[in-house]
């Protein structure tokens, strides 16, 4: 027995590196030993570059302490098995022979060959083998439900348990009878390796002699091409379980066109996703620390080039802009390109460059800016296909597509994606409210939007984790070797201009690039670009419904949701009941001003009149130089926001009263040094009013301010986007007072008349 158990540890060298310094114990070893027999076992796989699919089978190899048994043939060789789309791979045999010389007279050593790119391991060796021995087979082929290359062959296929064809993705048993199969014949390096091993099998009597089995129950193998449906997922700790059959396969191929299934598997197991601990489930791939960057360790940031792409009217563009030029990343090590496709951004977008590059801080490593004149001539899928050739030129370790349609609210967006080290990387970013988002789970035959099962679990942020899904786009991060290796391309004849992320994403999975989204943290959200005018000055401030978070994030003052939570005692109260919050941000202000003072003429000439048209009853008591919202179309958005942010301010203030959303008059009040100076002691026709800062008291203009007289208190030093609430037709008879030098702009709304 002693003398068998030392020539199999001299076969054991061969598999694991034996460092010779150390004294070998293994001839003295024990039946519990590591090395006793059951441990002498190799896995094959052959594969020609260290891909991301690679990775995957290596990692799930690992997770059960296997990845010492991997033996991988023809890494960085020329593949000389032909077009891998058709039939093809008998040089996969041939590796394989050569291989396996060394072992063939190995009868107690158990050997394994699996495919390596659509394959992973769901189980450890130990269970493996044991179910290896169980079936008394000598050696087994895992099974499938369709006949290829070869259907005439059918009636020569013996009928048993469960699927009955061969599939040669995956395959184990005794060295000595794999030596015997892969000697059965000669074969071409062009020549089909699965009809190889389909005449083995179908040799009755090579088949009977040397013991050789289908798995066609899928008791250790699963091919997932037409047997999809058979598997439950099983989650986490749960095992992937082959209901039809009762089993639990251990390894898992997605053969075929099955490929995105076995992502999707692959984002759950071998222990990467448990969705059943605690509610949204435990990512537990995102604690591996191996083969991340430490992007704390600013010294060894890879060089990057950003590149932000507007190529159709978007609203927001500078807050898009602005965040993309604030992240927080070395300048010295950042590249920026801008391609603008939109004339009526391209002033717009100059100042904002100017702003930023010309006279800002950061001196970027490099910087350009294109603009229509000559991007408007390129095809869209053009200018991203020059980025990405830029940063080759540039040797950029990450390329990162920045659309205008996306707003960061984070700024360590880039850092973050970058920490991942991934192939293609983006975060999850969501329509607010909406389950449009800048990621599909799966995608058609026709390469467009399909859902996947936990599409919305993501989308709603239930699961978070690392998604290695069907499609990202708008925000996508790109390691620089993959664009240097030329696997991703916008370049793809297939698909139309407009859709040129859709040809990216296809290219990218053609060449087994994995696809990434990550979601452990909210970075930011998609805008929505439809309904966007164009006939104004400052077109965002009517967007408060259809981008109703960015305009919140635009013009909404900063510090608005701190006095949400305060109490009555606590709110400012410059006079008795009269309150001071801050509502909106000095954007808004100056935007208001802005695009009234650009109307054609003077648009408030001609108010400040008693006789009023632009009233129903044609009068005003008290008139004011003024424009109307209803004026400018605007008095539906000024409603929203009276609804959305000034009501639970009143109800909060104005204790048992409920605004009742109603506002007939909201106007810009415009007081001048040479025109309208005061406003006389009145009442207003409003239950509760509120009168906003546009401008600096002090500053803009001198004196003004209002005048509570029955209180005797002059409020007059208010922020711009601050906001008086006080009783409109009761107890606050009041004044504005005459200011002395520029001029005063105020907000004022008139609310439940
Ligand atoms: O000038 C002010 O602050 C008061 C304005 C006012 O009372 C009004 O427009 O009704
Ligand atoms: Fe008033």
């Amino acid at each position: 027995m002693l003398l068998l158990w030392l020539s199999l540890v001299a076969g054991v060298q061969g598999l694991i590196p034996v460092d010779n310094d150390v004294e070998p114990e293994y001839a003295v070893a024990t039946d519990d030993d590591e090395s006793t027999p059951s441990d002498y076992f190799v896995i094959f796989t052959v594969a020609t570059e260290e891909n991301d699919p690679f990775q995957r089978y290596v990692r799930s190899l690992k997770i059960f302490d296997m990845d010492q048994h991997l033996q991988t043939l023809g890494m960085n060789e020329k593949w000389l098995g032909g077009d891998m789309n058709y039939p093809g791979g008998g040089f996969k045999v041939n590796l394989l022979k050569k291989a396996m010389e060394q072992y063939k007279e190995e009868d107690d050593m158990i050997v394994m060959f699996t495919d390596s790119y659509d394959v992973i391991f769901l189980a450890d060796r130990e269970e493996i083998v044991d179910n290896f021995k169980s079936t008394g087979a000598n050696f087994l082929i895992s099974a499938e439900n369709y006949i290829w290359p070869d259907q005439s062959l059918e009636s020569q296929y013996p009928d048993i348990k469960g699927k009955k064809y061969l599939c040669s993705g995956m395959m184990m048993g005794y060295a000595t009878t794999f030596w015997a199969i892969l000697n059965y014949k000669e074969i071409e390096n062009t020549f089909d390796d699965q009809l190889y091993y389909t005449h083995v099998y179908l040799d009755p009597n090579f088949r009977e002699k040397h013991k050789i089995q289908l798995d066609g129950t899928s008791k250790i193998f699963h091919n997932l091409h037409g047997a999809e449906r058979e598997i439950d997922f099983g989650f986490g700790s749960k095992r992937v379980t082959n209901w039809e059959q009762g089993t639990q396969p251990q390894v898992l191929h997605g053969n075929g066109p099955t490929k995105l299934s076995l992502n999707r598997f692959g984002n759950y197991h071998p222990k990467v996703f448990d969705p059943t601990e605690g509610f949204k489930g435990k990512c537990m791939v995102c604690d591996e620390k191996e083969g991340t960057i430490n992007v704390e360790d600013t010294e060894n940031l890879p060089t990057i080039l950003t590149t932000m792409f507007i190529t159709e009217r978007t609203p927001f563009i500078d807050y898009f802009v602005n965040k993309t030029f604030t992240q927080n990343y070395p300048p010295e090590k950042w590249h920026v390109r801008i391609y603008n496709r939109v004339w009526g951004h391209a002033d717009h977008i100059q100042e904002l460059v100017n702003y930023h590059v010309t006279n800002g801080d950061k001196k970027f490593a490099s910087f350009e800016l294109k603009q229509p004149k000559e991007t408007i001539s390129k095809k869209i899928s053009d200018l991203y296909q020059e980025g990405m050739s830029t940063c080759a030129e540039l040797e950029c370790g990450f390329y990162f597509v920045m659309d205008s349609v996306i707003t960061l609210t984070d700024d360590n967006v880039l850092k973050d994606l970058i920490h991942w080290n991934k192939s293609v990387i983006t975060t999850q970013l969501t329509q607010p409210g909406q389950y449009w988002s800048n990621f599909w789970g799966d995608v058609s035959k026709d390469g467009f939007y399909k859902r996947s099962t936990d599409y919305f679990n993501m989308v709603k942020r239930e699961r978070l984790g690392l998604w290695n899904v069907a499609f990202v786009n708008h925000l996508v991060a790109i390691r620089g070797d993959v664009i240097k290796d030329k696997k991703v391309s916008y370049v793809n004849t297939k698909y139309d201009d407009s859709n040129y992320d859709v040809g990216f994403n296809s290219n990218a999975r053609k060449n087994n690039v994995f696809l990434y989204m990550v979601n452990l943290k909210e970075h930011g959200h998609l805008k929505r670009m439809e309904n966007y005018t164009s006939h104004r000055v400052h077109n965002d401030l009517w967007q408060i419904f259809t981008n109703t978070l960015d305009w919140k994030l635009n013009y909404i003052h900063p510090d608005f949701d701190k006095y949400l939570t305060k109490t009555r005692p606590e709110f400012p109260q410059p006079c008795p009941d009269v309150y001071h919050f801050p509502l909106l941000s000095t954007k808004f202000s100056w935007h208001i001003i802005h695009e009234l003072e650009s109307m054609p003429g003077d648009i408030f000439a001609g108010s400040g009149k008693t006789d009023d048209k632009r009233l129903q009853g044609g009068y005003e008591n008290v008139p004011t130089v003024d424009v109307h919202f209803t004026q400018i179309n605007f008095q539906q958005e000024w409603m929203k926001l009276l609804r959305d942010y000034v009501a639970p301010i009143q109800r909060l203030v104005f204790e048992g009263y409920s605004f009742h959303g109603n506002a007939l008059l909201s106007f810009v009040v415009k007081y001048h040094e040479e025109g309208q100076r005061e406003l006389r002691p009145h009442h207003d026709h409003s239950t509760f009013t509120t009168n906003t800062a546009l401008n600096r008291q002090g500053i803009d203009y001198q004196g003004g301010g209002s005048y509570f007289i029955r209180q005797n208190c002059l409020v007059r030093d208010v922020d711009i986007g601050w906001t008086l609430m006080h009783p409109g037709r009761l107890t606050h008879y009041h004044e504005g007072k005459p200011i002395t030098q520029g001029t005063r702009y105020i907000l004022v709304s008139f609310n439940d008349p």
